[in-house]
């Protein structure tokens, strides 16, 4: 089945599309993603040093897009990672967003038995790549770097958020597009400081042909958006194109997968 029509399994109830028990490519073999992080049984690992974040506080107008799956905004490749554990430096060529109709639920990792109202991913690709599909033509297991933030509901507003959150409303269909004011990724993330802390594995994308060529960072300290900017997103986007029925994007994530023999590290 050609990846392009993937589906979760909300909207698989709907359409006749591929569910995720089905998803074809790598998507059921032994190192997927994402996992749920026994954090009693993470080791630490002293060489999983801080991430030197490179242009993340670069103010950049940047496009959002609906790509039917999730949102999307495109990063251009100035913004960089290295250090954290990494075997060199990473670009970064987009961010996106898994989540779900209500705060119980929504994010992709799990830490103990937990789950999060949301998840961010910022896809990151190896220097010497330019494009996310020549990264997975590559054949280290270590060819992406995403990090991962987890992000729950709080009585606070992020005002970092809020002019992506008013843009939902702009994207409503697939492929649609909107311009958003200009912000940095730091704007985004929890302060430096609480970026040390972080548990790390080997694993793949969480979407299809789930290549396992991830090398997944997964952020201990969550960010915390006002349930309302949460919600936001269930209630404007949705899965089809203009005339087509209309199915809010409910639940874009995929259930975590078995550890099998990988061990999870912690900074
Ligand atoms: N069409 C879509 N692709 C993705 C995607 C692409 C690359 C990656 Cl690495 C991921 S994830 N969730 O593993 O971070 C998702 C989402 S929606
Ligand atoms: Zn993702």
């Amino acid at each position: 089945v050609a990846p392009e029509d993937w589906c979760y399994e909300s909207q698989a109830k709907k359409i006749s599309c591929t569910e995720p028990s089905k998803w074809s490519g790598n998507c059921q073999d032994k190192q997927q993603s994402p996992i749920n992080i026994d954090t009693k049984s993470v080791l630490r690992n002293d060489s999983l040093k801080p991430f030197q974040f490179v242009n993340y506080d670069k103010k950049e107008a940047r496009d959002i897009k609906n790509n039917g799956h999730s949102v999307q905004v495109d990063l251009s490749g100035s913004i960089k990672i290295s250090q954290g554990g990494l075997p060199g430096t990473y670009k970064a060529a987009a961010f996106h967003l898994h989540w779900s109709n209500s705060v119980n639920q929504g994010s992709e990792h799990t830490i103990d038995g937990k789950s999060y109202a949301m998840e961010m991913h910022i896809v990151h690709i190896k220097d010497k790549y330019s494009s996310v599909s020549e990264a997975l033509n590559g054949d280290e297991n270590n060819e992406i770097a995403v990090l991962g933030f987890l992000i729950k509901a709080s009585s606070e507003k992020h005002p970092g958020f809020s002019n992506l959150v008013e843009n939902l409303k702009n994207i409503p269909y697939k492929s649609k597009f909107a311009s958003l004011k200009e912000f940095s990724l730091s704007d985004l993330l929890p302060k430096v400081d609480k970026l040390k802390h972080y548990y790390r594995y080997q694993g793949s994308l969480t979407t299809p042909d789930c290549q396992e060529k991830v090398i997944w960072t997964v952020f201990q300290e969550p960010i915390q958006l006002h349930e309302d900017q949460i919600l936001e997103f269930s209630k404007q986007l949705f899965y089809n194109k203009e005339n087509e029925e209309k199915m809010p994007i409910i639940d874009n994530f995929r259930k975590t997968q078995a550890l099998g023999n990988r061990q999870v590290y912690t900074s």
